[in-house]
């Protein structure tokens, strides 16, 4: 038996569908198609056996490692010789600025220390009431349009995502700018947010006809994120006195330890920037693949709704960390070599990548029982550990992402509350499939069919 089922039940062995790798490595132009399109389709079948892997890829070498020992040298033992890739940097800076997630060197580390106290288990407790109250009003909305018909729940769920995020900076919803932002993301993740291949060949200090495009794309973005920040203010009655309620509450009051410095507006406008864009779209294709596979295992999903109205989510918790072994919202972890090193005898040099693949090691087939089956007792306490290095859906080392206490949070209430309150079908059998650019995203949106409890 894979799956966790209630007692009593036997549950049914649940493998769910993913595109056929391709059988050999793909030349050149087919791998940076692949990339723009679906990086899953990057990776041959021999991929997900390989601990290390090598291509060469416009003069440079391309590492891929899928080694838990290795991925611990590049992540965190050696995590001084490595940075952010400068296609990573071409394609985030004009979202997110300089904030935390493509800062290197002291400006990293300055940040990351202050924004540290933001992020701790104690004021992720503080934000709590923030996703609930959404949770809420999302299940509510849910309720009168699943009446009507089949829902597109990942449109309800990217939503619902956004309006934790903005509530959890802000303290008020995304009614009034909501739209906008998505607008913005969709508009850059259709065609600025892709790499094309000039992006590829030319250095990062000359500008692509597309950074062009990216720079004005900028410009727009910073005002309207100045706009809502200071409708935000304005509707506090300018500056809050007394107890932080929400992140820019925290990050406002933040201050580098070492040095006394807070962030200046522009600072603080990159940080909100960075929180939101790396928080809710990762959130929200959890949640997805997490009803996704939900509907397929009925045992599993009756599992969830019984802990609903108990504190402690053990199960609804694993099926969350399972989710996101089968389909890590980040794909690859991608570094440039700043330094020599060596790899399983393989040397790297300076400006050769090494990525990291959350999605080759989560199914890779030297490091787990049975890697394609979705299994939430794997996680389940008392289970045997997994292994912190072939399990990386928040990273590890210095970068591993800062909002993972939150995140998880976040996920297990909000899956929790929904699966609470409907039984989850599909309302059609078209195979879901995931297609990861800048996250896992599933192929198409599907239908499914919500059903209150009784
Ligand atoms: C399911 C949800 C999430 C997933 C799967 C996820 C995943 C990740 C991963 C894999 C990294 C490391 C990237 C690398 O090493 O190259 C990362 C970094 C980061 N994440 Fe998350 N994340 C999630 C939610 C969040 C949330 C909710 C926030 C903030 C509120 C956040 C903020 C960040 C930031 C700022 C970094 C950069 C950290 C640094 O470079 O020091 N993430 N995330």
């Amino acid at each position: 038996m894979d799956m966790q089922a209630p007692p009593g039940q036997a549950a049914a062995r649940l493998v769910p569908p993913v595109p056929a790798p391709p059988e050999r490595e793909l030349p050149t132009l087919r791998f940076i198609a692949a990339m723009r399109v679906n990086g899953i389709l990057c990776w041959p079948a021999s991929a997900y056996e390989a601990p290390l892997r090598r291509r060469r890829l416009f003069g440079r070498t391309r590492f891929t490692v899928s080694d838990p020992d290795l991925v611990r040298r590049v992540l965190v033992d050696n995590a001084a010789h490595y940075a952010r890739t400068p296609i990573t940097i071409r394609l985030l800076r004009p979202m997110l600025g300089d904030g935390l997630l493509i800062s290197e060197g002291t400006a990293w580390r300055h940040q990351r220390r202050t924004l540290a106290p933001a992020f701790t288990p104690r004021a992720v407790e503080t934000l709590v009431p923030h996703i609930l109250s959404a949770s809420d009003e999302a299940v509510a909305a849910l309720d009168g349009a699943a009446a009507r018909g089949p829902v597109d729940l990942f449109a309800a769920l990217q939503r619902l995502a956004l309006e934790i995020a903005g509530r959890t900076m802000f303290s008020v919803g995304m009614a009034d700018h909501g739209e906008r932002l998505r607008g913005f993301l969709e508009a850059y993740a259709a065609r600025l947010g892709r790499p094309h291949l000039t992006d590829l060949l030319v250095p990062l200090r000359f500008a692509t006809p597309l950074d062009r495009a990216r720079a004005r794309f900028r410009r727009d973005w910073v005002a309207f994120l100045d706009r809502v920040i200071a409708d935000r203010d304005e509707g506090q009655g300018g500056r809050h006195q007394g107890e932080a309620r929400d992140l820019l509450d925290l990050l406002r009051a933040a201050r580098d330890p070492e040095t006394g410095r807070g962030f200046s507006h522009e600072e603080l406008r990159d940080q909100v920037a960075t929180m939101i864009l790396a928080g809710h779209e990762t959130t929200a294709v959890t949640l997805l693949w997490a009803c996704t596979l939900l509907a397929l295992a009925p045992e599993a999903q009756a599992a969830v709704a019984a802990e609903s109205t108990r504190a402690d989510k053990p199960f609804t918790r694993a099926v969350i960390e399972e989710t996101m072994r089968l389909y890590p919202p980040a794909f690859v972890l991608a570094r440039r070599a700043l330094r020599p090193d060596v790899l399983a005898g393989e040397s790297v040099r300076p400006g050769d990548s090494v990525t990291i693949s959350p999605w080759l090691l989560h199914r890779h087939r030297r490091l787990w029982r049975d890697p394609d089956a979705f299994d939430p007792s794997r996680f389940l306490p008392g289970a045997p550990p997994v292994p912190r290095f072939a399990y990386l859906p928040f990273g590890a080392g210095p970068r591993v992402c800062i909002g993972a206490a939150f995140a998880l949070t976040e996920a297990t209430l909000a899956l929790s509350r929904i699966v609470g309150h409907f039984r989850i079908e599909r309302a059609d059998a078209r195979p879901v499939l995931p297609a990861a650019v800048v996250t896992t995203q599933p192929d198409h949106a599907p239908a499914f069919r919500l059903t209150r409890r009784a």
